[in-house]
């Protein structure tokens, strides 16, 4: 797998993946005038069941939360999507400092991280990596992380990332419902993009809510002790793992 490592950083990635200079890459930076407000939008409607939350992990590029997507237990429907997308996973995106680590930016500012919620057009398509390569098969919703407050919401996941330090190291993780990690404000700017690590695929309805949740300084370095190597290599820290936004190429960006 790629990664961000300086050899195989976000410049390289066109080499083995020439979709990195597709038409619909993501991120983007979003610049707020630009955007259309759409009356058709409905309101976004995640439900999510706690049960459904399977297990914690650190596959070298980021860490996540695995979910059981085998049912329609936790679903998003509403906002853009047509039909009903199955949580699969969720992970996170940061900096080595506090200043940057976002991937879509807004007017040209960046968030210290950003959370993706990411789902499956399980309405359409009978599996996640037969969604990935669809042009409607990925729902992600992200949330902005703004330096601030400590977020106790958070401290479920950063709690456990020692458990999880060396790459491919996972952990039993239930009981968790991801809209805990969701602001007040569910509104939302959409467009069409794709997956911003390899393999790019441009398959994703990307949802990046507005209103951004809070984090502090001691829970992102906990983020960033993770390490991108395993057990019998030379430790490295996962120090940052967000992609920088990419050329809009006429695309539109709407808002509810
Ligand atoms: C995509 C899949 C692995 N990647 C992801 O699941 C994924 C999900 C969300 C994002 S983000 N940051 O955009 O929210 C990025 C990656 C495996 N997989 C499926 C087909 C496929 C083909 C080649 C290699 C791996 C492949
Ligand atoms: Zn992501």
């Amino acid at each position: 797998m790629q990664g961000f490592a300086w050899k195989r950083g976000p410049a390289h990635w066109k080499e083995v993946f020439p979709v990195a200079n597709g038409d619909r890459q993501s991120p983007i930076d979003i610049k707020t005038e630009e955007t259309k407000y759409d009356p058709s939008l409905r309101p976004l409607n995640p439900s999510y069941d706690p049960a459904s939350a399977k297990i914690i992990l650190n596959n070298g590029h980021s860490t996540s939360v695995e979910f059981d997507d085998t049912v329609n237990k936790s679903v998003l429907t509403g906002g853009p999507l047509s039909g009903t997308y199955r949580l699969r996973q969720i992970h996170f995106h940061w900096g080595s400092n506090d200043e940057a680590g976002s991937e879509h930016t807004v007017d040209g500012m960046k968030y210290a991280a950003e959370l993706h919620v990411v789902h499956w057009n399980a309405e359409k398509y009978s599996s996640f990596v037969e969604a990935a390569s669809q042009s409607d098969g990925l729902a992600v919703m992200a949330v902005f992380l703004k330096i601030g407050e400590c977020n106790p919401q958070l401290n479920k996941i950063t709690d456990r990332l020692d458990t999880i330090r060396i790459k491919g190291k996972k952990a039993l993780f239930t009981n968790f419902d991801p809209s805990c990690l969701l602001p007040k404000s569910l509104d939302y700017w959409t467009y069409f993009g794709s997956l911003t690590v390899p393999p790019l695929l441009e398959s994703v309805i990307w949802i990046v809510l507005r209103e951004p949740i809070s984090v502090c300084s001691e829970q992102l370095a906990k983020f960033r002790s993770l390490l991108s190597t395993a057990e019998d290599e030379v430790a490295c820290c996962l120090l940052r793992n967000f992609r920088p936004p990419q050329p809009l190429r006429g695309r539109e960006v709407r808002r509810n």
